[in-house]
C-alpha cells in the first residue's frame, strides 16, 4: 500500500509570496502608467495564477486593455517575477520543520498550485524546500487547473499516492472546492490569501500555525493504516 499523502497549495499556504507577487504586479502596472493596487486589495486577488491577478488588477483600476496589451503585461510580469521570486517570499513560520516531521512520519508530500510549474519549482528551489516534495504540479502541468478536482487527483497519482489516503492543505475557496469535488478532506490555513475568511469556508480542520498540522492530519489520514 502506498504512503498516505498530503497535498499542499503553495501561495498563501506554504510560502508567503505576496510581497514579491504584488511588487511585480505594481511594477508592471506603473510601467503602463496604471496606478498601483494597494497591498491588502492585491493580496486578496492572489490564487488564480498570474493572468487572473493582472486581469483583476486592471478591473480594480478600471482599465480596459486589449488582449495583446494584457499579453505584454503578462510577459513583463513573468520576466521580472522569475528574477525576484524569492526576494521577500518566505515559508510561513514552522513550515519547514513540520514538512520535515511529516516526511519522517512516512507521509508523501506534494504541491498542487495554480502558479506555473516552472515558477513553483524555481521558488521552492530558491527557498531550499524542493526536496520535500514527490511532485510539484502547477496550472500548466496538466490540461486543467484548480478548482477542477482532476488536477488534484492527477497530482496525487503523479506523486505515487492514493486518493483514498490523501488530505489537502490550502488557503482559499478554490482549494476547498477542489478538495471537496475530489472527495478528499481539506485542512484550511487562516493566514493565506482569501477575501472570504477560511473559517467561513468550513474546511474539515482549520489551522493558524504549522505546528498544529501534524495532529490534525493524523485525525484525517493516519500515517499507518489500521487495515491489514
Ligand atoms: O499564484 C497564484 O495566484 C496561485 O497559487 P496557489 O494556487 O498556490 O495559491
Ligand atoms: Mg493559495
Amino acid at each position: 500500500m502506498s504512503n498516505p499523502i498530503i497535498v499542499f497549495d503553495l501561495d498563501g499556504t506554504l510560502v508567503d509570496t505576496a510581497p514579491d507577487l504584488i511588487a511585480t504586479l505594481n511594477l508592471v502596472l506603473t510601467l503602463e502608467n496604471i496606478p498601483p493596487v494597494p497591498f491588502e486589495k492585491a493580496r486578496a486577488m492572489i490564487g488564480g495564477g498570474v493572468r487572473p491577478l493582472i486581469e483583476e488588477a486592471l478591473i480594480e483600476q478600471q482599465r480596459h486593455l486589449g488582449e495583446a496589451a494584457v499579453d505584454a503585461l503578462f510577459e513583463q510580469y513573468v520576466r521580472h517575477y522569475q528574477e525576484h521570486i524569492a526576494d521577500h517570499s518566505r515559508p510561513y513560520p514552522g513550515c519547514e520543520d513540520v514538512l520535515e516531521v511529516l516526511g519522517a512520519q512516512g507521509f508523501t508530500l506534494a504541491v498542487c498550485t495554480n502558479k506555473y510549474e516552472s515558477l513553483s519549482v524555481r521558488l521552492l528551489d530558491a527557498l531550499d524546500m524542493k526536496a520535500h516534495f514527490a511532485a510539484i504540479c502547477g496550472q500548466d502541468t496538466f490540461p486543467m487547473k484548480k478548482p477542477d478536482p482532476e488536477m488534484l487527483i492527477r497530482t496525487i497519482q503523479h506523486a505515487g499516492g492514493d486518493i483514498s489516503r490523501a488530505v489537502m492543505v490550502g488557503d482559499s475557496d478554490t482549494d476547498v472546492r477542489t478538495a471537496r469535488a475530489a472527495g478528499i478532506p481539506i485542512i484550511g490555513v487562516d493566514f493565506g490569501y482569501t477575501d472570504i475568511p477560511m473559517a467561513k469556508l468550513s474546511p474539515d480542520r482549520l489551522v493558524s500555525h504549522f505546528e498544529q498540522l501534524p495532529a490534525l492530519v493524523m485525525e484525517l489520514v493516519p500515517a499507518t493504516s489500521s487495515v491489514n
